[in-house]
């Protein structure tokens, strides 16, 4: 078992009795325990890029050339690009093969008269293998206006999606996360253990092992204004234990939990210490060569 590991079942087993900090100074994380394909119990850290509906196909082919002479990939870290739909064959037939590519959202049913929709099956047939679902930005909702709060998807929308794309053999990023009066409030947990909720309901234990959480705190996306790593990990601990006491010990830890909203270079690394931030979703920076930063931040490189 990794130190990563073994911290998160000592905080499963006996939270409120260890303080975290006192475990991490005896337990040093080792980069060794964190392989391709790791066994169970251990997670590869996943690093994401949502392209979100930036860059012209000039833009695209720059990108693509960039990341396809950006370095190797450390073995303990799994990296993905979220692509807009019409660039996504494209990125696939021209991308290196260690990077996978995402679809940044899917449809709600499978095939018929949806128009303007991508049906999850579509996805797998030009090569994706991941999607994005339930980003705060479709969350928040598209209607030819300034977005607000919760006009757009619904939990139980974003729980069917992941039902469906994982169904037609897609992995699923699905995004968490609470606005910034809620985090002034204190109900961060109830918001996030609710779009959780939704989506257990939906998923089976199985279900879970293709399914990565991304805690995206909305106040943090597109701002410069990165949670803190001690905030980010305390939201992350929760989300762990939340999936413990609701869907299984073992899911808990294995589900891979990336944080996202104004990860970049500069604090790719002090995120991706903590004991439960297995990695990032990755908006803006993710445009830029210091993505491969991120990618290079993981501990122990
Ligand atoms: O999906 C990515 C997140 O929305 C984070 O975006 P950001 O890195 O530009 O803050």
């Amino acid at each position: 078992m990794d130190a990563k590991s073994l911290i998160t079942g000592v905080s499963l087993g006996v939270a409120g009795f260890v303080v975290l900090g006192e475990v991490k100074k005896v337990l040093s994380k080792p980069k060794a325990s964190r392989v391709k394909n790791a066994s169970p119990g251990k997670r590869n850290y996943l690093i994401g890029g949502n392209w979100k509906c930036n860059l012209t196909l000039d833009g695209v082919t720059a990108l693509v050339k960039s990341l396809n002479s950006a370095g190797p990939i450390p073995d303990n870290v799994d990296v993905v690009v979220g692509v807009p739909m019409p660039y996504l064959s494209l990125v696939r037939s021209t991308l290196r093969s260690d990077i996978e590519v995402a679809a940044q959202d899917s449809c709600v049913k499978t095939f018929g008269a949806n128009t303007g929709e991508t049906a999850a099956t579509m996805l797998t047939e030009v090569g994706c293998t991941w999607v994005i679902l339930g980003h705060s930005e479709r969350r928040a909702g598209f209607n030819g206006h300034a977005q607000e709060l919760r006009k757009g998807e619904s939990n139980e929308t974003v729980a069917t999606k992941t039902k469906l794309a994982v169904d037609a053999g897609l992995k699923v990023m699905v995004c968490v996360g609470e606005h910034k009066q809620e985090r002034q409030d204190g109900v961060t947990m109830k918001i996030v253990g609710e779009q959780l909720a939704a989506v257990k309901s939906a998923l089976s234990t199985a279900d879970w092992a293709n399914v990565s959480i991304a805690y995206e705190p909305c106040w943090a996306i597109g701002t410069g204004l990165a949670a803190t790593p001690e905030m980010a990990q305390e939201t992350h601990s929760e989300i762990r234990a939340w999936v413990a006491k609701n869907v299984s010990a073992d899911v808990a830890a294995k589900v891979r939990i990336q944080y996202g909203g104004s990860m970049k270079a500069a604090n790719a690394k002090a995120l991706l210490s903590q004991p439960d931030i297995d990695g990032g979703l990755i908006g803006g920076a993710s445009l830029k060569p210091e993505f491969f930063d991120c990618v290079n931040g993981v501990p122990g490189m």
